[in-house]
């Protein structure tokens, strides 16, 4: 099912939020969506699944307006930071409450439900558990499990991941792209992590005070980005030495020649390692996935391909 988003509009006590947006996503395909706090993506996810109404604009799916259509009536499903489960209930009735609604009965139910847990890697253990008993990576799996269950066409995720930690966060972020692609699910997510929009993302909507700033491949718009608030978004940026364009770090190398400083700091992030460097006082930073053979206070040089030069017109006055 395409979703589309007719030029929405959506305005709180005289403050514009949401303005003229319009976006046509197409079924099956996995958009994220990036902007700054406050630049009103969760609103926008918010509409989408009818727990807000805008005041201007539309969304349709499949080219019929849903905008009339109460949340529980359309055919897509919210999965949210705080797992929303049902306290009170195990994983695996947890999983059963929509299709138990839609008139599904045991034993279908149950094993409807159990296929689903072991979908997202719940084992038999989990069934009778509640979520109190359960770590929040197990209830985000509970969650998704419950998601599917209702078998939506849209899965419409608010940070889904920001509570978990990195190493459960790269395993759901994984097994997210794997349900999505394997069910032809689309999704539309929002995010603050550029790590993730780029791992999981075919489509990037990058949001800037209320309007679309820019909408395309992840992997495009990292290396090409329209503006500098987009680049940010998306990555770190560092200044062009002696000039006035901008440079991802790992596109500026410490080398035999090329532009000479001094190194401020050294520092090992784990797979990669950072160096600063200062140059007629602007700090530079270079990343290269092995360690620099220099110290801090030594002179280097930094050298980088002109190519690899990200240049944007000024912001509008
Ligand atoms: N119900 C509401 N009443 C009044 N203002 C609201 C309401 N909901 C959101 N806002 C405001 O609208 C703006 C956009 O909010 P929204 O939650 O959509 O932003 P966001 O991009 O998701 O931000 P964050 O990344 O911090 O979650 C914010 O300034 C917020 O304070």
């Amino acid at each position: 099912m395409t979703l589309t988003l007719r030029a929405l509009g959506k305005t709180y006590a005289g403050r514009r939020v949401l303005a003229d947006v319009s976006v046509e996503l197409a079924a099956g395909g996995y958009t994220c969506v990036m902007g700054a706090s406050g630049s009103g993506k969760t609103t926008l996810l918010r509409i989408v699944a009818g727990l807000e109404r805008q005041d201007a604009g539309s969304v349709l799916l499949d080219g019929r307006a849903i905008d009339d259509l109460p949340a529980e009536r359309r055919p897509l499903h919210t999965l949210f930071q705080d797992y929303a489960l049902f306290p009170h209930l195990s994983a695996l009735d947890n999983v059963a409450f929509a299709p138990r609604l839609l008139g599904v009965r045991d034993p279908e139910l149950t094993a409807r439900a159990r296929a689903l847990l072991r979908d997202v890697g719940l084992d038999m253990s989990f069934e009778t558990r509640k979520p109190a008993a359960m770590s929040g990576g197990e209830q985000q799996r509970v969650a998704l499990a419950r998601a599917l269950a209702g078998a939506p066409r849209w899965l419409l995720l608010d940070e889904p991941l920001a509570a978990l930690d990195r190493p459960l966060r790269a395993g759901l972020r994984r097994l997210l792209r794997d349900l999505a692609r394997r069910r032809g699910l689309g999704c539309l997510h929002v995010t603050h992590d550029p790590e993730e929009a780029l791992a999981l993302a075919d489509r990037l909507l990058v949001f800037g005070g209320g309007a679309l700033l820019a909408a395309g491949a992840p992997a495009e718009l990292y290396a090409a980005p329209p503006s500098l608030e987009v680049a940010r978004l998306l990555g770190e940026v560092t200044r062009e030495p002696g000039g006035d364009g901008w440079l991802r770090p790992e596109h500026l190398r410490l080398g035999e020649s090329g532009a000479t400083g001094v190194v401020r700091s050294l520092a090992c992030l784990g797979d990669r390692w950072e160096v600063e460097v200062e140059i007629a006082g602007r700090v530079h930073l270079s990343r290269s996935p092995t360690p620099p053979a220099c110290t801090p206070g030594a002179a280097v040089a930094l050298a980088w391909d002109p190519a690899r030069v990200l240049r944007f017109a000024a912001p509008p006055a």
